[in-house]
């Protein structure tokens, strides 16, 4: 369904991704992650086709998503790491932007935005500007926002940030279903035991490149380490967390004359 083909991104001849391929296919739940700076939100803006790369391709079944930028976004949902949503709207006009903006009709539109709102624990504040809403709230509306077209290919940057841990559990078994379902699901974080749990494949991405193309168990027995998070550190070559978080409490108890 959605295939990266040798795709570079530089930003002023500084590479940010370097050579990335992997295909992602409908019912499969692909996990992408990195440290801070490694390139997973160059990534996705590629994905999303808000940028383009400097080299290869971005194809969607097949054909390059530039081709028909709107006939692929179509086909696309993506809730985004920050949430920026538009805070004069309540989130029942919000959703009624977006799936108009989508071209869907009036009565079913309002129908599935209520009933989505509903299900998302939203129902009490559908009527109320988004600008009081919590993180979580607006969150939840972009999820929601991201489904109503009925997507096939889902994009989830770092979605649970700001969910409480009954909303994160739904959403966890969301992409199940979604899954199940037979959407391609692109999910990208940095919560590895979500990633561990989720995901059916992962890909390790390091300054640019892709250090890791495997199923979370393959990764950890090849290593023959216990968790993804010790495959990670390693495979990023993190330094020791624990020897840095010793030296910033030492240099905070320098005293200054
Ligand atoms: N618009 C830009 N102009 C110049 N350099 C950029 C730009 N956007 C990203 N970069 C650089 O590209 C590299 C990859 O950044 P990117 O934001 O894709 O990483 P990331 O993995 O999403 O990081 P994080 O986890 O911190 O969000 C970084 O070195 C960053 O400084």
């Amino acid at each position: 369904m959605l295939e990266l083909r040798n795709v570079s991104k530089t930003y002023r001849s500084i590479p940010a991704v370097e050579d990335v391929s992997f295909l992602l296919k409908e019912g499969e739940v692909l996990g992408y992650l990195g440290p801070n700076g490694s390139g997973k939100s160059t990534t996705v803006k590629m994905v999303i086709g808000m940028i383009r790369p400097t080299k290869g391709e971005v194809l969607f079944d097949g054909r390059e998503i530039h081709h028909d930028l709107a006939q692929y976004r179509s086909q696309l949902g993506y809730v985004p790491e920050e949430a920026q949503v538009y805070t004069h709207l309540s989130g029942l006009e919000y959703l009624q932007l977006i799936g108009r903006l989508r071209g869907m009709r009036e009565g079913p539109l309002e129908d599935k935005a209520r009933t989505l709102l509903q299900l998302l624990s939203l129902e009490a504040a559908q009527y109320s500007p988004m600008s009081g809403y919590s993180k979580g709230m607006k969150q939840r509306v972009l999820i929601a926002a991201a489904l109503l077209h009925d997507p096939r290919l889902l994009v989830f940057d770092e979605p649970l940030s700001g969910l409480d841990a009954v909303t994160s559990r739904l959403f966890k078994d969301l992409l199940v279903v979604l899954a199940e379902e037979g959407k391609a699901i692109l999910y990208i974080s940095h919560v590895m035991e979500v990633v561990e749990r989720v995901c059916d494949r992962v890909i390790v991405l390091a300054k640019g490149k892709v250090v890791a193309d495997a199923a979370p168990r393959e990764l950890t027995q090849l290593m023959e380490l216990p968790t993804l998070e010790s495959v990670f550190a390693q495979l990023v070559k993190q330094t020791d967390t624990m020897t840095v978080a010793r030296d910033v409490v030492d240099t905070m108890k320098v005293l200054h004359d």
